[in-house]
């Protein structure tokens, strides 16, 4: 069976090297290709490659006219509840890369999901790397209760905190052990230095830095009496890290109803 995927921000960071990954796989097609500014356009030619006679459309829901099976979304901050509610609604399974989502946001999409028996996947990261990073601090968080999260990005970034961090956050603090620090609103000074409580509990602080030259980097840094362990995960500047786990996703989405959140659910 051939899948027939949607990707939204075909002409994006991502998107331009999904659209030939997609292509290049044997049990998948391209159906469609969102982006407003190359409406109109061939998608392979806008990559790079060879015509593929999928002409990019301005809006997903002009996409979504067409037949298809699954939506790929790596657009904005913004945009990405809404196209991943647009499309469970028109009966489609969705892979979720762009970030800003919470966990308000994921029980939305999961509920509607279940109620239109489609799948949903959504990672902060969709690289193998950051997602061992995740699975690494999942385990130190079972012996070691203090542990906070630094999010490190380029000053352009528009969410904060990225998804790499606010999954893992929201993940660890599923996990974590009460921690020892003092608590935030007995601080003095100026206590938001202190970061932001993120997930369930008592939450994770997560500290969000926005500087030029970085591209994203996430660290979770745990420490004990005397001693100390930092797990960190480095992204580099092309988007093939992201391809394979989001194949790799796009096969799967259709075993699940409901929502998964994290590639690390489906490794192993
Ligand atoms: N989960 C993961 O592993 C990863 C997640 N990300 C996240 O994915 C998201 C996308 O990242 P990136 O590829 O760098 O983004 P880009 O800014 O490079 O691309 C955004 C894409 O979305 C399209 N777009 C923007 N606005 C609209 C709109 N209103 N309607 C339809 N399409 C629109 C753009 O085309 P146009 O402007 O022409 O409409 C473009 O194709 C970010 O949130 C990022 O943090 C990034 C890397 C990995
Ligand atoms: O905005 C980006 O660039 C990236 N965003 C993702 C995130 O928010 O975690 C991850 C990716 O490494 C790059």
């Amino acid at each position: 069976m051939t899948i027939r995927v949607v990707m939204a921000g075909a002409t994006g960071w991502v998107g331009k090297a999904l659209v030939p990954a997609i292509g290049a796989q044997g049990d998948m097609a391209l159906a469609g290709a969102v982006s407003r500014s190359s409406a109109g356009q061939d998608s392979g030619l806008l990559v790079g490659m060879p015509a593929n006679g999928i002409t990019v459309s301005a809006s997903l829901a002009e996409a979504l006219e067409v037949p298809s099976d699954v939506l790929v979304d790596y657009t904005k901050p913004h945009l990405v509840k809404d196209h991943a509610l647009l499309a469970i609604e028109k009966g489609r399974h969705v892979v979720i890369g762009t970030s800003g989502l919470g966990a308000t946001d994921f029980g939305e999409i999961d509920a509607a999901a279940r109620a239109n028996r489609v799948g949903v996947i959504a990672a902060g990261n969709f690289s193998i790397t950051a997602t061992l990073m995740k699975r690494f601090a999942l385990m130190a968080a079972k012996y070691v209760p203090d542990v906070e999260v630094i999010d490190y990005a380029g000053a352009k970034k528009p969410d904060a905190p990225s998804g790499t961090a606010r999954e893992l956050a929201e993940a660890l603090a599923d996990v974590r052990k009460a921690s020892t620090a003092r608590p935030v609103s007995e601080v003095s000074g100026v206590p938001g230095t202190r970061g932001a409580a993120v997930g369930s509990g008592e939450g994770v602080q997560v500290h969000a830095l926005r500087l030029p030259s970085y591209i994203l980097s996430c660290e979770a840094l745990f420490g004990l009496p005397d001693e100390r362990l930092t797990i960190r995960h480095d992204a580099g500047s092309s988007a093939a890290p992201y391809v394979a786990g989001t194949l790799l996703a796009i096969r799967r989405v259709h075993e699940i109803t409901g929502l998964v959140r994290g590639l690390d659910a489906l490794m192993d």
